[in-house]
């Protein structure tokens, strides 16, 4: 009896000092998914400082994140609206911004890098917070295609390092890819395990392989896509209609790829090529390289395969 007593308490004393210990968390990168992660770490109760590289963005994403949760709100508080937006400024109160990420990570529990997906790019961030952060910060990366391990190589914590990769729209995407790379200990396998939960989303855990498990299904689906509209074997309209009505998918393959962005999109499939040339799925797109460079970077930018202004 005493054993089993012991049991339990060495159990709940682990698991709440795992969670308790990610309190304080930086998100690095404040676009589409950057901000989402912000804003559900700070709607459940963290402390989150949002970085990027100039004020203007996070402006622009502090701004998105305050209209997500009105939305969210709406519903939420549809009988009470002054209710509502003191929840909204609660939850403002817990994020604010930075453009110098190293000196935030100095008090980070965790960090969550959301930047662009750029293996080169993702290493140069982590080497330099590598140096300043403390001891006990874990690192994660929300990469969609690249390499836990490859990321992590760049820094001295292989085992404070892990994947947390969420989906887009991430406020209401319930689902978070787990990834425990060769490197990554228990522990802090445990520790991202518990955040994602204390964020009310639904871990699945991930070994560290191409795309994981979603993006390992999704994208040769939305290559198999834009080949079939590229060879004239159906217009974007009809392919989005028929995965829609036929599949019951939310959104057709081309208005996901506008969503997801155009240029996002572009570093995935022109990495796995890198990778493996023989592969003609993975085979540059024209259609994908001329919306590109044209700036037609989907949603966010107005224009993509389809208008939004
Ligand atoms: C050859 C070269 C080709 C290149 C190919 C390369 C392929 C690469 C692609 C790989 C991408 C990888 C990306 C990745 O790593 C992983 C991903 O994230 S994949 C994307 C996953 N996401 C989805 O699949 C989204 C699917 N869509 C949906 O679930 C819905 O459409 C969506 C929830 C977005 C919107 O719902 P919808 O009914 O369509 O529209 P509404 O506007 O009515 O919204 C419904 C409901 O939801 C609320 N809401 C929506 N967005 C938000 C938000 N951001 N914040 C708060 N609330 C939101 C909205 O208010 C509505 O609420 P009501 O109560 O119904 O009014
Ligand atoms: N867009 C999507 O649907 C999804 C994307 N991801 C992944 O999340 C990451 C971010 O993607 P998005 O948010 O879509 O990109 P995004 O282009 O919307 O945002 C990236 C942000 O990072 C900032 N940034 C770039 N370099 C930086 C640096 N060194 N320091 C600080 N900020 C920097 C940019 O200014 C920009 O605001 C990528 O790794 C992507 O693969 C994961 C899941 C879904």
């Amino acid at each position: 009896m005493a054993f089993a007593t012991h049991r339990i308490v060495r159990t709940l004393t682990s698991s709440a000092s795992r969670s308790a210990a990610i309190k304080r968390v930086t998100v690095i990168g404040g676009g589409l998914m950057g901000a989402g992660i912000a804003q559900v770490a700070a709607t459940t109760g963290h402390t989150v400082v949002l970085v990027d590289m100039d004020e203007d963005i996070l402006k622009k994403s502090i701004k998105g994140i305050e209209s997500s949760l009105k939305r969210v709100v709406k519903k939420k508080f549809a009988d009470k609206p002054e209710a509502g937006e003191e929840f909204v400024q609660k939850v403002m109160n817990n994020v604010s911004m930075a453009t110098d990420a190293a000196s935030v990570v100095k008090s980070s529990d965790l960090v969550v890098e959301a930047i662009v997906e750029n293996l080169k790019v993702k290493q140069g961030l982590f080497s330099a917070l590598d140096k300043v952060a403390p001891e006990h910060t874990i690192f994660a990366s929300n990469t969609s295609s690249l390499p836990i391990a490859d990321i992590a190589s760049s820094t001295s914590r292989l085992d404070r390092f892990g994947g947390l990769h969420f989906f887009n729209p991430v406020p209401m995407m319930k689902l978070v890819e787990v990834i425990k790379a060769p490197g990554t200990s228990q522990q802090t396998f445990d520790s991202l395990m518990d955040f994602t939960k204390a964020l009310g989303k639904h871990p699945v855990s991930c070994k560290d392989t191409p795309g994981f498990i979603v993006n390992r299904l999704l994208v040769p689906y939305m290559l198999e896509a834009v080949r079939l509209y590229e060879r004239g074997h159906g217009s974007k309209e009809d392919i989005d209609v028929a995965m829609k009505l036929g599949a019951g998918y939310p959104m057709g393959p081309f208005e996901l790829l506008d969503y997801v962005g155009l240029d996002t999109s572009k570093f995935i499939i022109d990495g796995w090529y890198e990778k493996d040339p023989d592969n003609p799925l993975f085979a540059p797109s024209p259609i994908l390289n001329k919306l590109v460079a044209e700036g037609k970077l989907g949603k966010k930018s107005g224009e993509g395969f389809y208008k939004y202004k």
